[in-house]
Parts: structure tokens; C-alpha cells; sequence
């Protein structure tokens, strides 16, 4: 199973937390976010990182050409949608960025809105489902209804987000069996700064499966 930790800001995090056996980083893009690091940060935290781990910038309503350049300026291997784009931008996006993973997010609101995955699937490669928060994009604690979420049957390998922590995480997956799992503030101090010790204390939980 893929398990990404999000929102690093710290470049010795980033190293700990792939010994600690991470597959994934995110790195938040979005400068509203308290976790936003620029270019020179990402850089900075991806210098010594294995290349089998994945590089994720996580993004929400930024345009084609501001994703482009941070891609191009950096390491990145995947890019995170994670705002209202739409399955024509994820195309469009596919098309400039045809060797980077495509990550739709779903801010899930409601059960009916899962079917508008369907309308992704030519145009990302995987999707992740986090809580709906009415002002934080994303980072929120929220968790998702587990239950409901044991019917879903996407097209696409999956991320589960949203309020993970290392005490709730095999409650989850032992409901259900997404491809990935995401967590961010779940094993933090404070918004960008995490938690060495929840993050070993996580990877310990996930050992028991
Ligand atoms: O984390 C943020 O600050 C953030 C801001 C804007 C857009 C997305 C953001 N995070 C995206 C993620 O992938 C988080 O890991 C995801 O929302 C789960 O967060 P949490 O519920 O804290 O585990």
C-alpha cells in the first residue's frame, strides 16, 4: 500500500519520515495553505530523497502555467489537484505533463458526488478522497464516513484522506482497502511541522496488518 505523508515543510522531515518508510511526500503548493512551500523549499526537501519515492505538489484552482513551472523547476513526480478543476483542466494538464502522476482529490460532501469520479478517468491517474471542510481546503482532521465508502468501486487506484491518525488508521482499513492512504495533520505538532515520533508510531499500527 502507498502511504504519503503531506504538507512537509521541513527538509530533515522529509528524509526521517522515508526512512520511517513513507512511499509518497506531499509537498502543499496552495499559498493560502499554513503548509505552502515554495519552490526553493521543495527543492531543498527533495535533494536527498530516494527517486523511488514519490514527489507529490499538491495544487487547488492554479492555472496550467503555474503548475508547469513548478513542475519543471523542481523534482516533483506528481501533481495533486485538490481544488474544483474540472476533467477537460486534468486533459488539458495530461497533455503538458503527459510522465507526471495525476492526482484528482474529491472534497467528499456528499455520497451522489463519487459518481463524478467516473467523469476523471481518462484524464488523471489516481484519485484521493478527503473530507469536505466549508473554509479549509485541505490539512482539516475531518474524517470521511468509512462505512458508506466500503461501496465504492472507482476505475482508478485510490488514496484514502481526511483525519488519519495512527490511532484511527487500521479502524479504517479494516473497513476498507484503498490503494494508498494520506495523512497530514494526524501526525503533526502544529501545521507543518510533524511529528517524528507519531509518524514511527503509524508505520508500527500499519506493521500490524
Ligand atoms: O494541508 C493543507 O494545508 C492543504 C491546503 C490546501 C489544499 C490541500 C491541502 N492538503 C491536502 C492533503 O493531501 C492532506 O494530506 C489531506 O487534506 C488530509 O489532511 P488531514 O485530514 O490533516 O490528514
Amino acid at each position: 500500500m502507498r502511504i504519503k505523508i503531506c504538507g512537509i515543510t521541513q527538509p530533515q522531515q522529509s528524509l526521517a519520515i522515508t526512512q520511517l518508510g513513507a512511499t509518497a511526500l506531499g509537498f502543499i503548493c496552495v499559498p493560502s495553505s499554513p503548509r505552502y512551500v515554495s519552490i526553493e523549499q521543495i527543492n531543498l526537501a527533495t535533494s536527498h530523497i530516494p527517486d523511488h519515492i514519490d514527489k507529490i505538489g499538491v495544487f487547488a484552482n492554479s492555472t496550467i502555467f503555474e503548475i508547469t513551472k513548478v513542475v519543471s523547476s523542481s523534482s516533483l513526480t506528481g501533481v495533486q489537484l485538490h481544488g474544483d478543476e474540472t476533467p477537460l483542466f486534468c486533459e488539458e494538464l495530461r497533455q503538458v505533463l503527459p510522465n507526471i502522476e495525476l492526482i484528482k482529490a474529491f472534497r467528499v460532501r456528499s455520497w451522489e458526488q463519487l459518481e463524478t469520479t467516473l467523469n476523471y478517468t481518462s484524464g488523471v491517474d489516481t484519485f484521493l478522497l478527503d473530507a469536505y471542510h466549508p473554509q479549509q481546503l485541505g490539512g482539516t482532521g475531518k474524517t470521511l464516513d468509512w462505512q458508506v465508502l466500503q461501496s465504492f468501486r472507482p476505475a482508478l487506484p485510490w488514496f484514502l484522506a481526511g483525519g488519519l491518525t495512527p490511532d484511527n488508521v487500521l479502524t479504517a482499513l479494516t473497513q476498507i482497502h484503498p490503494d494508498g492512504i494520506d495523512l497530514s495533520s494526524g501526525v503533526e505538532r502544529s501545521p507543518g511541522d510533524k511529528d517524528l515520533d507519531k509518524v514511527a508510531l503509524l508505520f508500527s499500527r500499519l506493521n500490524q496488518l
